[in-house]
């Protein structure tokens, strides 16, 4: 009889054991468990995908770094992170700030020693700050041109570059980008903006291939519209704002939905992911296998799009 009964707790606790096992393993497999104490740079972390990636990060319980040209912005984001803080869940700790404007490369690496200080390492960049534009080439400016370009690609390749040699020293990190769908294809009246995320897919494809035997992986993250306030930030072809929220990105994705799978993307460590509908996808595929039709597709959207005084 005794020897029956502990059989029976021999079984209760294996079945125990097994279970507890199997429950660490799923929580291990959840995206974001991984990010328990991971240090995490976010660029423009005050508003649109950067805030709504620091909130799912946080969550997370990452140590995060907010990163942004306006530091009372950002110390908003860090009060409305540390209020939504609960008890229960993992444990999460109040953001740092470094404030710096990215276009200002010279102050980059001052502010990526700045960021090293924060807590002495860095294990996920999340190089999100960008800038869009709306004008055709013919009014444009050269230095709107270069603007563009100073602080969506070499801002970015600037901190990359200043934060690399910690991560190749330690062997470990991951590198970000939010890049666009118009990383992969151009579309009309966006050349700056354009120009600017090619340029930028083509570095961190370079990247990627150049550090993968440090153990360092890096993921583009392509995205189409999304909800937040790029379009009205964007800069016009004289330089001015110009301020208005789109239809297209009053239509886009819900920012907490793309920083969700932003997050996905770095638990899978994934190397190139595009966020977007079909027509983009079909977009970018036309682009490589039948490039007449999308160069044909992209006139005809010109010409829609074009305004009486560019006839
Ligand atoms: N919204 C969309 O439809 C899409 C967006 N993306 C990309 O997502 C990223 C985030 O944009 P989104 O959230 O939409 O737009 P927002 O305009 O809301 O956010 C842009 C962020 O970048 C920061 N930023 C801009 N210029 C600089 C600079 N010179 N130095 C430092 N920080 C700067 C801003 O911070 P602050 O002004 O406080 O300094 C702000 O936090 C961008 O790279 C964008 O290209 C990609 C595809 C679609
Ligand atoms: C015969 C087959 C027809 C198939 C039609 C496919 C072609 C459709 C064209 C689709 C173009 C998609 C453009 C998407 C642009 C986009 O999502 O950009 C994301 C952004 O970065 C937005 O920035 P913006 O400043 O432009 O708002």
């Amino acid at each position: 009889m005794e020897r029956v009964m502990g059989g029976g707790v021999l079984q209760l606790v294996l079945l125990s054991a097994g279970i507890l096992l199997l429950y660490r393993i799923l929580v291990r497999l959840r995206p974001g468990a991984d990010l328990q104490d991971a240090v995490v740079v976010i660029t423009g972390a005050s508003s649109g995908l950067g805030k709504e990636c620091a909130r799912v990060f946080h969550t997370a319980g990452a140590r995060l770094v907010l990163c942004g040209r306006d530091a009372a912005r950002l110390q908003q984001v860090v009060q409305e992170l540390t209020a939504s803080s609960t008890s229960s869940g993992p444990q999460t700790y109040t953001p740092s700030t470094v404030t710096f404007d990215l276009s200002d490369t010279d102050t980059v690496d001052g502010a990526a020693e700045e960021i090293l200080k924060c807590y002495g390492q860095v294990d996920v960049l999340i190089n999100n700050a960008g800038i869009s534009y709306r004008g055709n080439i013919l009014d444009t400016h050269l230095s709107v041109q270069r603007d563009v370009m100073e602080t969506n690609y070499f801002g970015t390749i600037a901190l990359t570059q200043a934060l690399l040699p910690s991560m190749v020293h330690r062997r470990s990190g991951h590198i970000v980008v939010i890049s666009s769908v118009q990383g992969k294809i151009a579309i009309p009246y966006r050349s700056a903006y354009a120009a600017s995320k090619h340029a930028t897919q083509a570095y961190f494809d370079c990247l990627r291939a150049e550090i993968e035997h440090c153990g360092i992986p890096v993921t583009v993250i392509s995205p189409g519209y999304i909800r937040t306030s790029l379009s009205v930030n964007a800069v016009t072809g004289d330089g001015s704002k110009y301020g208005v929220l789109d239809k297209t990105t009053a239509a886009g994705r819900d920012p907490r939905d793309v920083a969700q799978a932003v997050l996905k993307a770095v638990h899978r460590k994934s190397k190139d992911v595009v966020l977007a509908g079909p027509q983009p996808n079909l977009a970018i595929y036309l682009r490589t296998m039948w490039p007449a039709l999308f160069f044909k597709l992209m006139s005809s959207r010109a010409r829609k799009e074009r305004k009486p005084k560019d006839e």
